[in-house]
């Protein structure tokens, strides 16, 4: 045997990464139709047997059940002791639709416009999606953040009690919310605001206030009062949830409303930006700033995916945030944002993050105030 013939070659890499794609999207429409079939709620009241489950779903053939069950279990999403089947622990908690940690309108929703998809390839060519895409979307948007409200508003209560501790908010004064969605972050910055009564809750029909009342509630003083701007469609969605609190909602482009500059304690852009081109992303950060009175604070909620020039290793643990970042471009002209990219534009702006929360993971919560202001710099 020469030298030559010893020397160890690179193993050829397999096709796994490939696979695991290919199958991500089966798993997906897997799930779906485990979740349309009621097959988590069922196997909420105990485990069942093939027969049991295809009976109660109204699958035609048990052997149908039989397959999707052991693919599921397969994903981690069933269990089985060879005879019957059981939802795993995380199906348990996430996949059963009366769970309050529910996540099935989630599992819905937040791929987006499903036509999104197969047009990526032409939406990257074309700089921007069809226009039909980025109507779907707008179609989609109370569906998507009614998905998200839960989350969103445990998110903004941990939020609350962090700028209640670090001394950056003392409860009282106005909130805006640019792009409010559901009104979940509103809901909980105002209870959690000294004198607000989520219970009893003060002001006027909020359905009917709009424009003429951001005035009024500005003025409001010795607790916290709010101003929701969000699409015309989605407008609804908040008005259900902050029905009997101080909250006047606009409806109309956040980057356009009519709203009293210098005035807000807070202003929120929670999940906003990633969807926006990074000029009008840029615009929408330098308007809420603008909002802010000298000691008050922006709140700037993202999965920020990572900057250009990161690591092989880093990429792969960004994977949903960077998905996120992908989602938004399928459907809109986003690309997501980075934390550079937002310290940037804060800094242009003589503001700066002064600390980051992440209630839930991954989910970062950037704290930014005006450097004229005594918090100290991250
Ligand atoms: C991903 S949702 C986030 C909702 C909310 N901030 C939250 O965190 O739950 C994005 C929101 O921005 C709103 N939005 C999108 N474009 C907008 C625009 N040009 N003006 C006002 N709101 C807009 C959408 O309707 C949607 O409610």
């Amino acid at each position: 045997m020469t030298a030559r013939s010893r020397e160890v070659r690179p193993a050829e890499p397999g096709p796994a990464p490939v696979w695991d794609v290919i199958n991500g999207f089966a798993a997906y429409w897997a799930l779906s139709a485990a979740i349309d079939l009621d097959i988590f709620e069922q196997l909420a009241d105990g485990p069942a047997t093939s027969a049991e489950l295809a009976d109660a779903t109204g699958v035609s053939d048990a052997a149908d059940l039989t397959l999707l069950a052991q693919l599921l279990t397969a994903k981690g999403l069933l269990d089985t002791d060879g005879e019957r089947w059981s939802n795993s622990a995380a199906s348990a908690r996430f996949l059963v639709p009366s769970s309050a940690a529910s996540m099935v309108e989630l599992v819905r929703h937040s791929p987006g416009p499903k036509q999104g998809w197969p047009a990526l390839a032409s939406t990257l060519r074309d700089g921007r999606p069809a226009a039909p895409i980025t109507d779907a979307l707008d179609a989609l948007y109370p569906a998507l953040v009614a998905a998200t409200a839960a989350t969103q508003a445990a998110v903004a209560r941990g939020v609350a009690l962090e700028l209640r501790s670090r001394g950056l908010w003392d409860g009282t004064g106005l909130i805006v919310d640019l792009g409010c969605g559901s009104g979940a972050w509103l809901q909980s910055l105002l209870a959690a605001g000294a004198g607000a009564d989520p219970a009893t809750g003060a002001g006027a029909d909020p359905a009917t206030g709009a424009d003429a009342r951001v005035g009024a509630a500005a003025d409001a003083g010795a607790v916290a009062s709010a101003i929701g701007v969000d699409l015309p469609l989605v407008l609804p969605a908040a008005q259900e949830r902050l029905a009997g609190h101080d909250v006047t909602l606009v409806a109309g482009d956040y980057l356009e409303a009519d709203l009293p500059s210098r005035r807000a304690a807070i202003v929120v852009l929670a999940h906003v930006l990633r969807a926006e081109s990074a000029p009008r992303a840029e615009a929408l950060l330098g308007r809420a700033l603008d909002l802010l009175a000298e000691d008050g604070v922006l709140l700037v909620a993202d999965y920020f995916r990572p900057p250009d020039g990161a690591s092989t290793d880093t990429y792969a643990a960004a994977v949903h945030d960077l998905t996120l970042a992908l989602t938004m471009r399928a459907s809109t002209v986003g690309r997501g944002i980075t934390e550079p990219t937002l310290a940037a534009w804060c800094a242009t702006r003589g503001a700066h993050t002064v600390a980051v929360v992440e209630p839930v993971p991954r989910q970062r919560v950037h704290l930014i105030t005006s450097s004229g202001g005594t918090h100290g710099t991250l």
